[in-house]
């Protein structure tokens, strides 16, 4: 399978918290990649420094062959990334909210309707893209960035703990969503505490923990490996 994308030997320092400490993987086309790891592992900052929001102190990212370094706007216009923490504009209405950021990646006004229509489907708020973001719930908010990262069909799709704080239904919805996605060619890297979560979306889990990968494989290969019943099993047996 094609390599989308890799990650070489990641170093990255904030004064003196070394939080990664030299990190490699990588993704494959059409692949669903999931980073898991206890709290302060790396996970975002690996997700953050992909997605050029971040700069290593060491290493390389490779993107569809591009070295990140030197084609960091190319790299933004194919990767969309959905942080953890994201908020949205509370005083826009969804669907402005929408159509705003449609206009930073489409070429012209079609691709703005086409943009927007996918992205009022992904969400599937219906009438509630009307309202101010304001009035959104968790959920809603969630789902609405989610089809903002989503609209462009991007080839990778950076998602920082896409169903976190979301109830049943709704991570339900949103996993579908995602693996939808990926039938049409998008490519996902993703991390997550939920294990569930992990092992109905990813092809692939790599686990890190203080900065470094410690195993990766697909959730049957590490179940079999560390005789565990599911992978909240792996995890306590690998990073204890
Ligand atoms: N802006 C920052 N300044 C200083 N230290 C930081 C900063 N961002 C992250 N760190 C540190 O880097 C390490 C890795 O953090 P990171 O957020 O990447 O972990 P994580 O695996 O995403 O954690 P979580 O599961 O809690 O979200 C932690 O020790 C954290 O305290």
């Amino acid at each position: 399978m094609e390599t989308i994308l890799q990650v070489e030997d990641l170093k990255k320092s904030y004064g003196k918290i070394e939080a990664l400490k030299g990190l490699s993987f990588e993704v494959k086309k059409g692949e669903v990649f999931a980073l898991i790891g206890p709290n302060g592992a790396g996970k975002t900052t690996t997700l953050r420094i992909v997605a050029t929001l971040l700069t290593p102190s060491e290493g390389n990212v490779v993107f569809m062959g591009k070295n990140l370094k030197e084609h960091a706007d190319f790299v933004r216009e194919n990767i969309s990334y959905l942080p953890e923490e994201a908020g949205a504009y509370k005083n826009m209405r969804g669907l402005e909210y929408l159509r705003f950021m449609a206009t930073f990646y489409a070429k012209n006004e079609r691709d703005v309707e086409i943009f927007i229509n996918r992205a009022k489907e992904i969400s599937g708020l219906s009438d509630r893209l009307s309202d101010k973001i304001g009035t959104y719930s968790k959920g809603m908010i969630r789902k609405l960035l989610l089809a903002r990262a989503l609209m462009t069909k991007p080839a990778l799709a950076i998602l920082d703990e896409p169903t976190s704080g979301l109830d049943v239904m709704n991570a339900l919805e949103i996993r579908e969503i995602i693996r939808e996605y990926v039938k049409e060619g998008t490519s996902v890297l993703l991390s997550s505490h939920n294990m569930l979560e992990i092992e109905f979306l990813s092809d692939r889990v790599a686990l890190i923990d203080k900065g470094r990968i410690l195993e990766v494989g697909t959730a049957e290969e590490l179940k079999e490996k560390y005789s565990a019943k599911n992978l909240e099993e792996v995890f306590r047996r690998v990073v204890q």
